[in-house]
């Protein structure tokens, strides 16, 4: 089931949340909406699932080409899950489950043994056979997320919306169980609407990545164009780290648009790290003369932190452990760094 947003605009008073926003998932996709606070990825969210409504006179969410943007959330068939577990505390893990099949009219309700089967079904397939009897304290964080997935799912949604599901959950357990909605998503192939602030875990999980900023979308693609091909500085910075660096001209970054990093309108250079060559000083080589003032070895890329001669600025550059063997630098050497040639300069005034 697709799900199509166009020209959805809404304001809070004054304040603009969403701006004249559209958008089209498709079915069976997972797809993460990525934005820094504020920039109105919940308030679309909500629109979508039906929970809050665009501006009168704005906008139409449509389900599989189906308008559904004057339907009620309890008639969308969404599933939702919100970052923090709204189980119900009095209740253990199966009736949390089996709530929503359990409160339809007779009519629609289905048999006691149906929704035991249901349940159970549901329940295995995110990995909490055997706990249907617990309650929600006796789980871990990681655990009731699952749970508040298997509810969601239970009433068969046409679409899952999922609010920063991971959100309250520490480092290790949010890493585990993004792997594992990623697999589970394969599994099910439900369209899928992901909210989350942090990069790595859109990157990671999502089919394609919704990079929004002030009410607005600043770019819609697979994880890796993204990454590689930013639409604008504001992507360029909020995806992966970057050295924006003046004077283009000593990187050999002369006109408009170039065959190895990128320049933007006013003249800074954007560089991810990795696209940093570091070589043994030699003043006669293009590029620019840098100092190294830290070196993280630790893992697998070590990052060296430079300090450019002519203009004090930092870079950080990312290379192959083979590499640091082989320029065998220690902290105040010098050392010379160009961009690497494979890259291509994006111009943003264009
Ligand atoms: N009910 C409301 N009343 C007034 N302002 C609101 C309301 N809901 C959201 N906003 C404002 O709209 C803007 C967008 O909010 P939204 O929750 O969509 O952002 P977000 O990108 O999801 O941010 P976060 O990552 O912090 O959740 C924010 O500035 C917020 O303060």
């Amino acid at each position: 089931m697709s799900i199509t947003a166009t020209g959805i605009s809404k304001t809070f008073g004054h304040f603009a949340a969403l701006d004249n926003v559209s958008l089209h998932v498709p079915a069976g996709k997972l797809v993460a909406l990525l934005g820094p606070s504020g920039s109105g990825k919940t308030t679309l969210l909500r629109i979508i699932a039906g929970l809050e409504f665009a501006d009168a006179g704005s906008g139409h969410i449509a389900f599989h080409g189906e308008d559904v943007t004057r339907v009620p959330a309890g008639k969308r068939g969404v599933g939702f899950v919100f970052q923090h577990y709204a189980l119900f505390r009095h209740m253990t893990v199966f009736d949390n489950v089996a709530f929503g099949l359990r409160v339809r009219p007779r009519a629609r309700r289905p048999a006691r043994a149906e929704i035991a089967e249901r349940v159970n079904e549901l329940l295995h397939l995110v990995q909490l056979d055997g706990l249907d009897r617990r309650f929600p304290s006796q789980l871990s964080g990681g655990q009731r997320q699952r749970v508040a997935l298997a509810r969601a799912l239970a009433v068969r949604p046409r679409v899952l919306l999922l609010d920063e599901p991971f959100g309250a959950l520490d480092a290790k357990v949010r890493k585990e169980l993004r792997r594992w909605l990623r697999k589970f998503h394969e599994e099910i192939q439900l369209t899928t609407v992901f909210v989350t602030h942090d990069q790595e875990e859109a990157l990671e999980i999502a089919d394609e990545v919704v990079i929004m900023n002030k009410a607005r979308i600043e770019q819609v693609g697979a994880p890796q164009d993204v990454y590689d091909r930013p639409a604008s500085p504001f992507v360029h910075k909020f995806i992966g780290d970057v050295n924006i660096l003046r004077d283009s001209a000593a990187w050999g970054a002369t006109g408009p648009i170039h065959d190895n990093g990128r320049l933007a309108a006013d003249g800074l250079v954007y560089a991810r790290p990795h696209e940093i060559e570091v070589l043994p000083h030699d003043p006669s080589a293009t590029g620019v003369a840098a100092v190294l003032r830290y070196a993280h070895t630790a893992g697998p890329h070590p990052r060296l932190t430079f300090e450019i001669l002519s203009s004090r600025e930092q870079v950080e550059a990312e290379i192959s452990r083979t590499e640091l063997a082989a320029l065998n630098l220690r902290p105040n050497d010098l050392a010379h760094l160009r961009l690497r040639p494979a890259h291509t300069f994006q111009d943003y005034s264009i």
